[in-house]
């Protein structure tokens, strides 16, 4: 796309039941100042309740796909191509410790977002809504934990937090980029569960981002392979899984096959 096309057009489409919440056609992200393009033509749909996993490496443009979503890229960077949004969307980042304001209560800040997205309504309401949110996600004893500092909650409860937060603008889609890759394994595969069940109720449409292959392929239904700012491939969980057309996308079930064995190696050694 030449550089004098416009700022991505976030549309609002009339709402169909089969209507994308999200459709990209053609992002792109480049450096303001020199054109250099990071994200090269970036076109996916996603429909309600439907999940797509975006996988890559480090540096091959999943997050600033999302980020160009969400339009919160860095003031150096711009966008071209469309971003047709029709619903809300709500983030989740990799580091809940960084994701939570330190200095206020766990619950102020989700009832401080529930009420940015409900005007009129009463501190009492904010309340009420943000226990249930909190105990939504598995928060325990929540109108209790409501009053915690986020420096006394465990990483994967601070996670929830987070996830609390992002439900309370009742998205039509979740966009997380890598929202389990801080977390040790046992919390990881329960954060991974939530999410999963949330998609599930709530019918909310999901893109996550992850470098980890196998994580995705057990949230999403659909994959995506980025490589270097491209799509290289994209499919269903189980046709990318079972027959990868692109030599990079064998490499990633590759190398996850051999980090998996070498863990299971590494946990029988240790038993
Ligand atoms: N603010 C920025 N200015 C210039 N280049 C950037 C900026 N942010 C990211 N990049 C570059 O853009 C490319 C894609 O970055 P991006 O963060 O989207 O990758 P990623 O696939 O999400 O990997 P990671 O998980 O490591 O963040 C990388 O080469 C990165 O160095």
């Amino acid at each position: 796309m030449s550089p004098t096309t416009a700022t991505p057009t976030t549309g609002h489409a009339p709402v169909r039941d089969d209507a994308p919440v999200l459709r990209l056609d053609d992002l792109r992200v480049a450096r303001a100042d020199d054109d250099h393009e990071l994200v090269h033509g970036v076109s996916l749909a996603l429909r309600p309740g439907e999940t797509l996993g975006i996988v890559g490496e480090s540096g091959s443009g999943k997050s600033l796909t999302l980020r160009a979503v969400m339009d919160i890229l860095p003031p150096t960077l711009r966008a071209t191509g469309t971003v047709e949004r029709t619903g809300r969307a709500a983030m989740i980042f990799q580091e809940p410790a960084t994701a939570l304001n330190p200095t206020m209560r766990v619950g102020d800040l989700v009832a401080g977002t529930w009420r940015r997205h409900h005007p009129g309504t009463s501190r009492r309401d904010a309340r009420r809504a943000t226990v249930e949110l909190l105990d939504s996600v598995g928060i325990d004893r929540a109108a209790e934990r409501v009053r915690a500092w986020p420096h006394e909650l465990s990483g994967g409860m601070r996670q929830r937090v987070v996830i609390a937060a992002a439900l309370s603008v009742d998205p039509d889609v979740l966009l997380c980029d890598e929202p389990t890759t801080a977390l040790d394994v046992r919390v990881q595969a329960q954060i991974l569960d939530l999410l999963r069940a949330l998609v599930t109720e709530r019918g909310t449409a999901m893109a996550f981002v992850s470098h980890d292959l196998a994580v995705v392929a057990s949230v999403c239904e659909r994959i995506a392979v980025m490589r270097l700012g491209d799509v290289v491939e994209s499919g269903t969980t189980r046709a990318v899984l079972a027959d990868p057309q692109h030599p990079y996308t064998r490499e990633l079930l590759a190398a996850n096959l051999a980090r998996r064995l070498a863990t299971r190696e590494v946990e029988e050694v240790s038993r």
